[in-house]
């Protein structure tokens, strides 16, 4: 759903602001260190209780100040009114509500209002380690499948169980027994959620980059964290001596990963940096258009710096992109010609915003 307003207080630069947004896109623009893409991080705090830029919650909060509070409200055709609240305090007494309701988990927060970001750490997720991966496709298991949260607590938890005794060192086949149940159980049903969606997500990527002649080899894989042709209690056990050197589990579906390729070379080695940069758009693209289909809502796109590393006929392929899906957009640029082009070519109604020392104002002129 669509946020109609957004209320900031006392984030980074910005002390005081209130907006009232577009369903579709809206552009923020501003010289460096206006407060742009402290905008965007309030929305991410309202969807995840967190910055997407940085786990750190001081910097957050505006120096002198002790908390910080972003305030949502849309409309849903169900529930009516929606509002969200997010409260963080240096002190840690953080409140996360929606309609006056407390609750508990950002897990919650995501559910409610469903983001996917793309700003300079995106290239982590060719070039990082198979946690951003795991970590961008478990965004959509958790989003789709309805199993995966419980499933996914259990498995942390025998993990954290099993790699303590190992650390141990004083341990038995009998006391590591039931984490090794637990862990093959709670794990396997993880990897089939995973393996399930992820087949939809490769389908939706393959087709939205079919027409783009550089990404014609493209072949993207999952790997689920140990080998394919036997059963994690199994390879458990096979693994059990070198666990017990390594003080930890060496597999399992903390262990998972998707393998992007061109050919036979990896597509981080090949791909430009706009290459790259469509390229993850793509995959963003593709995790949300079978997050809608799966779940019938729309989910809301964070893009700071839009214009960095894409050239014209990229950033327009990401604007039609956006627009098919029909989701609410946030963009951010340095130059206000340089980023409305796009929407401009492409007749989207558009609010666009100027930031400037943290102050907010909406152009009026470009409202179309
Ligand atoms: N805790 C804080 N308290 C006050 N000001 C802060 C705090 N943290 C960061 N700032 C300032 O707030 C601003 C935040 O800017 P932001 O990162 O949103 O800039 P931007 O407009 O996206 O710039 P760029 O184009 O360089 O990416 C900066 O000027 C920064 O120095």
């Amino acid at each position: 759903m669509p946020l109609e307003s957004l209320n900031i207080q006392n984030f980074r630069n910005i002390s005081d602001c209130a907006l009232v947004l577009h369903a579709n896109v809206n552009l923020f623009f501003g010289t460096n260190g206006a407060g742009k893409t402290s905008v965007l991080e309030a929305v991410s705090l309202l969807g995840r209780g967190r910055s997407f830029r940085s786990h750190k919650l001081k910097p957050l909060i505006q120096q002198g100040q002790t908390a910080v509070t972003v305030f949502g409200k849309y409309t849903d055709s169900a529930q009516g009114q929606v509002r969200i609240g997010v409260e963080r305090t240096q002190r840690g007494a953080d409140q996360f509500r929606v309609n006056g309701k407390p609750v508990s988990s950002a897990s919650e927060l995501a559910q409610v209002m469903p983001l996917q970001t793309i700003f300079s750490e995106t290239f982590a997720l060719l070039t990082g380690g198979p946690g951003e991966r795991r970590q961008f496709l478990d965004w959509l298991v958790f989003h789709v499948e309805h199993q995966f949260m419980p499933a996914w607590r259990q498995v942390r938890q025998a993990l954290k169980q099993r790699n303590s005794l190992l650390r141990s060192g004083r341990i038995t086949a009998d006391l590591l027994a039931p984490w090794d149940v637990e862990l093959s159980r709670q794990g396997e049903l993880l990897d089939k959620l995973r393996c399930r969606v992820f087949h939809e997500l490769k389908a939706e990527l393959l087709t939205l980059l079919a027409p783009i002649p550089v990404y014609k080899d493209l072949e993207i894989e999952y790997q689920r964290g140990w080998s394919s042709d036997i059963a994690l209690a199994d390879a458990l056990v096979e693994q059990r001596t070198r666990d017990l050197q390594l003080g930890h589990t060496s597999i399992g579906p903390h262990r998972a990963d998707l393998k992007i390729r061109l050919g036979k070379l990896s597509a981080e080695d090949v791909l430009s940096r706009g290459q790259q940069k469509l390229l993850v758009c793509a995959l963003r693209i593709s995790a949300a258009r079978v997050f809608q289909r799966a779940s019938d809502r729309k989910c809301a796109f964070l893009i700071d710096d839009l214009p960095s590393e894409l050239d014209t006929d990229n950033r327009r392929r990401l604007g039609e992109w956006l627009i098919a899906l029909g989701g609410q957009v946030f963009v951010t640029g340095v130059d206000q010609q340089d980023l409305d082009s796009t929407w401009q070519e492409l007749s989207v109604p558009r609010k666009v915003f100027h930031v400037e020392h943290g102050q907010v104002t909406e152009c009026e002129q470009n409202n179309v």
